[in-house]
C-alpha cells in the first residue's frame, strides 16, 4: 500500500491527513483518489466505515487549491445530519485553503442559506429538497460552473424510498454544466448501477472492494429470536448487561417508526439508562443537539429511526441493536455499519420474531455473512418482563396524552400541501392500502405459520423458550 503522496495529493494535504491520524490510505482512496485527480467520472462501492469520505474530499480539495472559485463543488447526500457531518471533513482537511463551505438542509433558517450562497462558497454540502427550494426560489446564486458534482450515499438519493429525491435531483442536475465530473460513492451501490451509470457520464472509473462478504470482518454480527412481547425485556436486560460491563460503550438502538423511538427512549429512561433519540419528527435544532451529546458520550444510548442509518461516524459506538428486523438486506448493512469502522471491532444484535426469519435470511444471503444466536440468560429475562411492560404501557399512555401523534399528522399534511397533494384523497387511498396491507401481512403469517407447523423450526434459529406473558 502507498502513501497519500503517491496517489498525487500536495505536501500540505498530506500533512493535514496526518494531523487526523490518516496516515496511509484505504483500499477505496488508494483506487479512486487517481482516477479522479486524472478528471475521471468515479464510481466508488466499499464497505461501511471504509473511509469513503476522504476518498472524494481529498481530491476534490487538491484540485480546488490549484484554481480556487465558488461554487467549486456540490455535495449532495441524503439526511441532515450527514451534510454537517461532510462539511466538518471539508472544513478541516481544507483548513490550510482557507475553505468557505455552506451547508443547505431542511429545518434550517432559508434566508441565512440563501446568503450564504451567495457569498460563492467554495464547496456546499445539501439535502436534495431544500436545495431545489433554493434553486427554484432564488437567483442570487449559480452553480453554472462546479467542477464536481458528488452524490455521497448514492443509491439512498436515487431510490424511491419513503422520501423521494428523485424529482429535487432532476431540478438541481438541470442547474449544473454537463461538463463536470461526477463522484458516487455508497456501501451499497449495485442495485442502483444503471441508473448512477447514467449520470456519470463520461466512462466512469468503477471500483469496488473484492471482498466476498458485504459487511466488515471485524463485526461481530448476532441475532436473538424472541417473541414480540419479550422484545423490550431483551433490550433493557441486553443494555444493563453492557453498562454493567463497559464504562466507555456507545450503544445505538434503531427501531422502525418516530413513535416506537420516543416511547422506547422514554422506557429506557425510567429504568435510569442515559438514552437520548433522533427521529425526524423532532425540531432540527433538537436533532442536532441530541446527536452532539451522543457524540460527546454525555448520553451513551441513542434511539434512532433510519434517520441514523447512513453515514454517521461516531467510533465510540461498539454495539449496535436492531429492536425490529429491517425489512432490506441494505438498511441492515447500513445500519450495522454504524459500529466496527475504521478497523475498529464491534457488535450488532438483531432482535427476530418469528415472522421475519426470512428477513434474516435474505440479509445473510445479501451479506454473504451468518448471523450467530446472542447467547442470553432467560431466567434474567423473565425476572423483568413484566416490570418493562408495565413501564412501556405507562410510557404509552404519557405519550398518547401528549400531542405527538397529532403533530405528526399536521406535517404530513403540511408536506402533502407542499407536494400539491390533496390531503383528504390521500388519506382515503391510504386508508385503502393499508387495508390491502394488512390483508396480506395476515395472508403472509398464516403461510409462514403453516410452514413451520410442517417443517418444525428452522434448526440454526430454536425458538427461544420464551412465551409471552
Ligand atoms: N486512511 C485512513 N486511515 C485511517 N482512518 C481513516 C482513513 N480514512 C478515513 N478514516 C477514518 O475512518 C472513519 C470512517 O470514514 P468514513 O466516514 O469516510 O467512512 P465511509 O466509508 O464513508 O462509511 P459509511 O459507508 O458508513 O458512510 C472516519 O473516522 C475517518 O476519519
Amino acid at each position: 500500500m502507498g502513501d497519500f503522496h503517491s496517489l498525487g495529493l500536495s505536501d500540505w494535504l498530506v500533512k493535514q491527513c496526518k494531523q487526523l491520524g490518516i496516515d496511509k490510505p484505504t483500499p477505496v482512496q488508494e483506487n479512486c483518489v487517481p482516477a479522479i485527480l486524472e478528471g475521471r467520472d468515479c464510481l466508488g462501492c466499499a464497505k461501511t466505515g471504509s473511509g469513503k469520505t476522504a476518498a472524494f474530499v481529498l481530491p476534490v480539495l487538491q484540485k480546488l487549491s490549484e484554481d480556487p472559485y465558488g461554487i467549486f463543488c456540490l455535495v449532495l447526500t441524503p439526511t441532515r445530519e450527514l451534510a454537517y457531518q461532510i462539511a466538518e471533513q471539508f472544513r478541516v482537511l481544507g483548513k490550510p485553503l482557507g475553505l468557505k463551505d455552506c451547508i443547505v438542509v431542511g429545518g434550517m433558517d432559508m434566508v441565512t442559506q440563501a446568503l450564504e450562497l451567495s457569498k460563492q462558497p467554495h464547496v456546499v454540502v445539501a439535502t436534495p429538497g431544500r436545495l431545489a427550494d433554493h434553486v427554484r426560489s432564488s437567483n442570487t446564486f449559480s452553480m453554472r460552473k462546479i467542477k464536481f458534482l458528488i452524490l455521497d450515499e448514492a443509491d439512498r438519493l436515487l431510490e424511491q424510498g419513503c422520501t423521494d429525491f428523485t424529482k429535487d435531483l432532476e431540478e438541481i442536475l438541470g442547474t449544473l454544466p454537463a461538463k463536470r465530473q461526477t463522484l458516487l460513492f455508497s456501501a451499497t451501490l449495485t442495485d442502483t448501477l444503471q441508473e448512477l451509470k447514467s449520470i456519470a457520464m463520461n466512462k466512469p472509473f468503477f471500483w469496488e472492494s473484492t471482498s466476498e462478504t458485504r459487511t466488515v470482518e471485524e463485526l461481530d454480527q448476532r441475532y436473538i429470536l424472541t417473541p414480540e412481547k419479550v422484545k423490550d425485556a431483551y433490550l433493557v436486560h441486553l443494555i444493563q448487561t453492557f453498562t454493567d460491563k463497559h464504562d466507555d460503550w456507545s450503544i445505538i438502538i434503531f427501531t422502525n417508526t418516530c413513535k416506537n423511538c420516543q416511547i422506547l427512549t422514554m422506557m429506557l429512561r425510567e429504568f435510569n439508562f442515559p438514552t437520548i433519540s433522533l427521529h425526524s419528527m423532532m425540531k432540527q435544532r433538537q436533532r442536532f443537539a441530541n446527536l452532539a451529546k451522543f457524540k460527546a458520550s454525555v448520553y451513551k444510548i441513542l434511539i434512532a429511526t433510519d434517520v441514523a442509518a447512513r453515514g454517521l461516524d461516531i467510533p465510540t459506538v461498539q454495539v449496535v441493536i436492531n429492536h425490529n428486523t429491517p425489512g432490506l438486506p441494505k438498511i441492515y448493512i447500513h445500519r450495522v455499519g454504524r459500529t466496527a469502522r475504521a478497523g475498529r471491532n464491534g457488535v450488532s444484535i438483531t432482535l427476530v420474531t418469528q415472522y421475519d426469519i426470512h428477513l434474516v435470511h435474505s440479509i445473510e444471503e445479501q451479506t454473504k455473512t451468518k448471523l450467530t444466536e446472542y447467547p442470553v440468560e432467560e431466567k434474567e429475562v423473565h425476572k423483568i418482563l413484566t416490570q418493562v411492560n408495565v413501564t412501556r404501557r405507562e410510557c404509552e399512555i404519557r405519550l398518547e396524552s401528549t400531542d405527538f401523534d397529532e403533530k405528526k399528522e399536521i406535517n404530513k399534511r403540511k408536506q402533502l400541501i407542499l407536494e400539491g397533494k390533496d390531503p383528504e384523497l390521500e388519506a382515503k387511498r391510504k386508508a385503502e392500502l393499508e387495508k390491502i396491507r394488512k390483508q396480506k401481512k395476515k395472508f403472509k403469517q398464516k403461510i409462514q405459520e403453516t410452514i413451520q407447523k410442517k417443517h418444525g423450526q428452522t434448526p440454526r434459529m430454536k425458538k427461544t423458550e420464551l412465551a409471552p406473558p
